[in-house]
């Protein structure tokens, strides 16, 4: 898949030097099941027109240059994975467009003009809610409406789970929530980081629950504090284990604020320090817990991991 990244008002390419292409348009955080069935529509146009599929998704999120405010924004999927998972949809090429305050500022007809024109994009697919230009002031109906022709529109139902419109916004509701198996029916599959094992206090181990203390890539959003059912990938091979988001108030001050990722690996023993894994979310068991003592840590955690134990086997 191609990679073209374009930032306004330094146009990259001109329409002469463009293949046409299907496009299908949005931020698309997550790649989740309303946004398959987007990215799958323009595919469908790209393969009746046979030309290529592309997605134009933006950099960073919109509401880091116009929400005004100075907090951190966190991605379900960072722009690595969306494009992996882009990738396995089948689209040919990906359009990252990076969102400054000057991008911010183009009217409807001149983002169409300058991202949609100039691409030689011939057919233009998003959601019925999309919108585009200064104050996201442009509609698909004026997505048609200035088309003039030059490309063909379509507009994709509301796709929704429980009669609610399946968004990124839901999902990072329900990470909040720790409800991971709701957030796997909205995405199609289990919601997973990436990050690097790094060394913790070394205190499983003599607990006799040795953890991945796993380090998640900045940006990365982080499920609610708790103990669930997880697998974590490590080259190439996925193992089940039971995992503790959370501050372990067990051992820490309560000022203590240094949110960890531990995963206790079940049936394995080897040193994966400095490693890249992937931690994929399935069940959440109980909230964290201050214990008055290490033996009744102990014995919780040998339930946490009876329970975890359970559920995968249980799991299709
Ligand atoms: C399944 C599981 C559940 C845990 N639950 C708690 C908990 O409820 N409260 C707590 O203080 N620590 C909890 N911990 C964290 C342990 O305190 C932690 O693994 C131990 O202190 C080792 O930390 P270290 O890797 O930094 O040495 C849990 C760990 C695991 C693996
Ligand atoms: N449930 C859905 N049904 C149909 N189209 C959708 C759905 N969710 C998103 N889309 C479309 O997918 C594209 C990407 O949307 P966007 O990134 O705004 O997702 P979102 O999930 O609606 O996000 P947010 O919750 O932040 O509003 C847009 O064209 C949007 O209209």
């Amino acid at each position: 898949m191609e990679v073209i990244h374009l930032k306004y008002p330094h146009q990259l390419q001109q329409k002469e030097g463009m293949q046409p292409y299907s496009l299908a348009l949005g931020f698309f955080d997550g790649v989740h099941k309303g946004h398959q069935a987007v990215i799958k529509a323009a595919k469908k146009e790209g393969e009746r027109l046979q030309i290529p599929t592309a997605v134009m998704t933006f950099d960073p999120h919109p509401s880091v240059v116009l929400g005004g405010r100075n907090e951190k924004v966190f991605y379900i999927t960072l722009l690595q994975q969306k494009l992996t998972l882009c990738e396995e949809l089948g689209v040919d090429t990906m359009f990252v467009v990076h969102f400054t305050s000057d991008f911010a500022k183009l009217s409807p007809a001149a983002f169409i003009d300058t991202f949609i024109r100039n691409l030689n994009i011939r057919h233009v697919t998003a959601g019925f809610d999309f919108s585009f230009g200064a104050f996201g002031q442009g509609t698909m109906e004026d997505m048609y409406r200035l088309s003039q022709g030059d490309y063909g529109v379509t507009v994709v139902d509301k796709q929704t789970d429980q009669e609610e419109k399946i968004s990124s916004t839901r999902i990072r509701q329900l990470l909040q929530e720790g409800a991971m198996e709701e957030v796997r029916r909205l995405l199609g599959r289990p919601f997973d980081i990436t990050g690097i094992v790094v060394h913790g206090d070394k205190r499983g181990r003599t607990i006799g629950f040795p953890t991945a203390n796993v380090q998640a890539l900045e940006g990365t959003y982080i499920p609610a504090s708790g103990v669930y059912a997880v697998r974590l990938r490590v080259q190439n091979h996925w193992y089940d284990g039971v995992c503790n988001v959370g501050y372990k108030p067990t051992f820490k001050d309560p000022n203590d604020k240094q949110l960890s990722i531990e995963v206790h690996i079940l049936d394995f023993d080897k040193n994966i320090y400095g490693e890249e894994v992937q931690v994929a979310w399935y069940k959440r068991i109980r909230s964290e817990q201050k214990f008055d003592g290490i033996e009744s840590l102990k014995t919780q955690i040998e339930k946490d991991k009876q329970a975890a134990i359970h559920y995968f086997k249980d799991f299709s």
